[in-house]
């Protein structure tokens, strides 16, 4: 194999053709399927009598509309009901694995795919979700497509792209203390900005990166897209390795897992290989970060004053000016304090398992704030059920927290999750749009779980590192 980018090979691997568009055609490896996206796609295979061309490559989930009490069937909501029993007529008919929440594997489409091993290093992956950039932790080329790509990729396997550039993001030094991958995640799109990543897949590497876990990892490549960049990715290296030794795609299965390694290693970058951009951050100096605005690039460190409008580029003072209004926030001020109404301890960027260990550190003999609603989601049936085993559900609950079931839930709002009113929202999430959380007035802080933590015991956007610790296990 000649030298060249993870994105190069994989790209190379995975060509069929060049198309008279311009655009390569792609072999996909997994594609991944959840209810919000996929239905207008069956249908269109329906319509014209096509066949799921590799349902043993696809493998779907509910994440988005299932409810997060009361599961009994048919759900409160109609039209989560009539969703639900689309996917499952569609799965049924096609003949393709479903993680449904009988299973015990349902959880968010992002979670579920790493957590059984389906993500593998060197694939080429799609999902009707842009946070497909997720799966990239792994050394995937995954990728957010549309409605009319996933009528393709279900029809033929195979999906029309547009080959991007590549930007190699190195993240240098050691983290400081309860400093996370969000906070890593935060400050680089608040540097190269929400769009500055448009025409460019990101390659994350550097010490900083390296030696966060697959979950950070995890949530760095989950908010590639927030950044513009079409997907996002860490080389595989033996970290990745230890994870999918332990998942079901490899556990009962070594010689399988010695069989692909040396393919997963020939995929990474080579040191020589050429980059389009080269971008270096100092990891050292990120402080936990927090967002003052209604873009995931309008964030500040917890103990950095709120920009002035004025101050900042000339494109980015209008932006800047409406989002200070809607979050009632003043330049000057740091978040520190900020109160809120409601923290969210989920989604697909961060309610796996660690992230759910390291709040509890922070919950841990404390009690929610007066007058805040505070609630865990944990990203999948396997999350919630390891958490459970540990105790976690307990340390939540005797705080105060609500323990749910797994989902997308107040990420976005679109099952009975929501903001009301004017209500600000502590959040682990990866977006903080107006309206995002299912209230038009409602405002969202996003933060990583530790300051999710943090904030719902103290009420206030608070800095983690002010606080007491309380591990056990
Ligand atoms: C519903 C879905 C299409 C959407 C996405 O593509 O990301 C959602 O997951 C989100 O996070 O806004
Ligand atoms: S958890 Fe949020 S970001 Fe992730 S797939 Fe669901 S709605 Fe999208």
């Amino acid at each position: 194999m000649s030298s060249g980018t993870l994105y190069d090979k994989v790209w190379e691997n995975h060509k069929v053709t060049e198309l008279p568009t311009g655009q390569d055609q792609l072999f996909v490896g997994l594609h991944l399927v959840h209810e919000v996206t996929s239905p207008q796609a069956f249908g269109m295979l329906r319509e014209r009598d096509v066949e799921v061309a590799f349902p043993e490559r696809t493998h779907a989930t509910v994440d988005h509309i299932v409810p997060t009490d009361d599961r009994d069937r048919p759900y409160a909501d109609d039209a989560a009901e009539n969703m639900m029993a689309e996917l499952e007529e569609n799965v049924r008919e096609s003949g393709i694995e479903f993680s449904d929440p009988d299973s015990g594997n349902q959880g968010i489409v992002h979670v579920i795919g790493p957590e059984q091993g389906i993500t593998q290093p060197g694939m080429t992956i799609v999902c009707g979700d842009s946070h497909t950039s997720t799966h990239g932790a792994f050394g995937a080329l995954a990728f957010g497509i549309g409605t009319s790509q996933i009528r393709d990729v279900l029809a033929t396997g195979c999906v029309a792209m547009e080959k991007q550039k590549v930007r190699r993001i190195e993240v240098t030094g050691e983290l400081g203390e309860h400093v996370t991958a969000k906070d890593v995640i935060l400050t680089i799109i608040r540097k190269l900005g929400t769009d500055g990543g448009v025409g460019h897949v990101y390659e994350y590497a550097g010490e900083a990166i390296e030696s966060l876990g697959m979950e950070g990892r995890m949530s760095i490549c989950n908010m590639s897209i927030e950044g513009g960049a079409r997907a996002g990715y860490v080389n595989p290296d033996e970290t990745t390795y230890e994870w999918l030794r332990e998942t079901d795609a490899f556990a009962d299965d070594p010689e399988r897992f010695e069989r692909l390694k040396p393919y997963w290693e020939s995929i990474a970058s080579d040191d020589d290989a050429e980059y389009d951009d080269v971008v270096t951050i100092d990891g050292s100096a990120i402080e936990p970060t927090v967002t003052w605005g209604t873009t995931p690039g309008q964030g500040i460190g917890i103990t950095e004053p709120i920009p002035a409008p004025e101050d900042l580029p000339a494109d980015k003072q209008d932006t800047a000016r409406r989002a200070q209004e809607h979050m009632r926030v003043e330049p000057g001020d740091t978040m520190e304090g900020y109160e809120i109404d409601v923290a969210f301890l989920g989604s697909c960027t961060n309610a796996r398992l660690k992230d759910l260990r390291e709040a509890a550190a922070f919950v841990r003999g404390r009690e929610v704030a007066d007058d805040v609603r505070a609630m865990v989601v944990p990203g999948s049936q396997r999350v919630q059920a390891a958490a459970e085993a540990e105790g976690l559900d307990e340390v939540f609950t005797e705080a105060g927290f609500e323990w749910r079931e797994p989902g997308c839930s107040m990420c976005l709002g679109m099952n009975a999750d929501q903001l009301q009113g004017d209500e600000a929202s502590a959040s682990s999430s990866n977006r903080n749009f107006v309206g995002r959380q299912g209230s038009k007035d409602g405002r969202t802080v996003l933060m990583s779980p530790t300051m999710v933590a943090a904030a719902a015991v103290t009420g206030e956007v608070t800095d983690v590192r002010e606080m007491e610790e309380v591990v056990t296990a």
